[in-house]
């Protein structure tokens, strides 16, 4: 089944192109990596699946729901995790995440019945009534991906979500979520970090706007390995951890 489908679609700030006539799928059980560098349009491709921005140009179908025609019903199917955290320090894990349940409607026991699952998924069941502010990074972003799950998205979105972990966080959370998909969730991972990705992982590789490549991510041309092929198609000179 498809979870996610872009299918030309274009995005301009003013006389500036974005996006330009972009599109692929990610199926239902698919870790998709979309790797670019800095400006490349991942942020822009993210703020038109959660509706923050929208186009004329192209279509976006989230779990078979057009996003442009049906987006109350498309949104429903998605959770983001954004690159700024949006946590109450102050809080509990357990209150933030039951404050976010409620803005899917949800309370009462199933609302804590999801929180327990979202958490368990995330190996964070045990520190659900901590203070978020007394979380590492690592836990604290576990925690994030745990409340985009409460509402049993079919697409999960992540921006850079191990931006400013150590290694041990991020392998944490990218063994989470490679875990997510494995369940059947249709994973959209926005990166430049080549080694978050596994060979057999769907890459597209976006760059300044276009699409370069779409495939698994042991097929990548380069034949140095993907850190390699990244910084060869992309023309980037700069340092990418392999
Ligand atoms: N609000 C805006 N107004 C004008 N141009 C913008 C705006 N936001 C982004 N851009 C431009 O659009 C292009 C794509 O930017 P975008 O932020 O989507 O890329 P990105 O891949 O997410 O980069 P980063 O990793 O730095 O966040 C860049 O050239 C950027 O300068």
């Amino acid at each position: 089944m498809i979870g996610l489908e872009i299918s030309h679609v274009s995005y301009s700030y003013g006389s500036s192109k974005a996006l330009d006539d972009v599109s692929f799928s990610v199926k239902a059980g698919r870790f998709c990596a979309l790797l670019g560098p800095n400006g490349a349009g991942k942020s822009t491709l993210f703020a038109l699946l959660t509706r923050l921005l929208v186009t004329g140009e192209g279509r976006i179908s989230v779990a078979g729901f057009d996003i442009a025609r049906d987006p109350r019903a498309a949104l429903a199917r998605i959770g983001v995790v954004f690159q700024q955290p949006t946590l109450d320090l102050d809080m509990t894990v357990r209150r933030n995440l039951n404050y976010f349940a409620g803005l899917h409607g949800l309370s009462g026991r199933p609302a804590a019945a999801a929180i327990e699952a979202a958490l368990t998924q995330l190996g964070m069941a045990e520190r659900a009534d901590e203070r978020v502010r007394a979380l590492n990074g690592g836990h604290r972003r576990r925690m994030e991906i745990a409340r985009a799950l409460i509402h049993g998205p079919e697409i999960l979105l992540l921006d850079e979500p191990t931006v400013g972990l150590d290694a041990a966080s991020r392998q944490a959370i990218t063994d989470h979520v490679h875990l997510l998909a494995e369940s059947g969730l249709a994973v959209l991972w926005a990166t430049h970090l080549v080694d978050e990705i596994r060979p057999d992982d769907q890459a597209v590789v976006l760059h300044r706007g276009k699409i370069l490549s779409n495939g698994s991510a042991d097929g990548l041309p380069g034949g140095q390995g993907l850190a390699k092929a990244f910084l060869t198609m992309t023309g980037e000179k700069r340092e990418v951890p392999a």
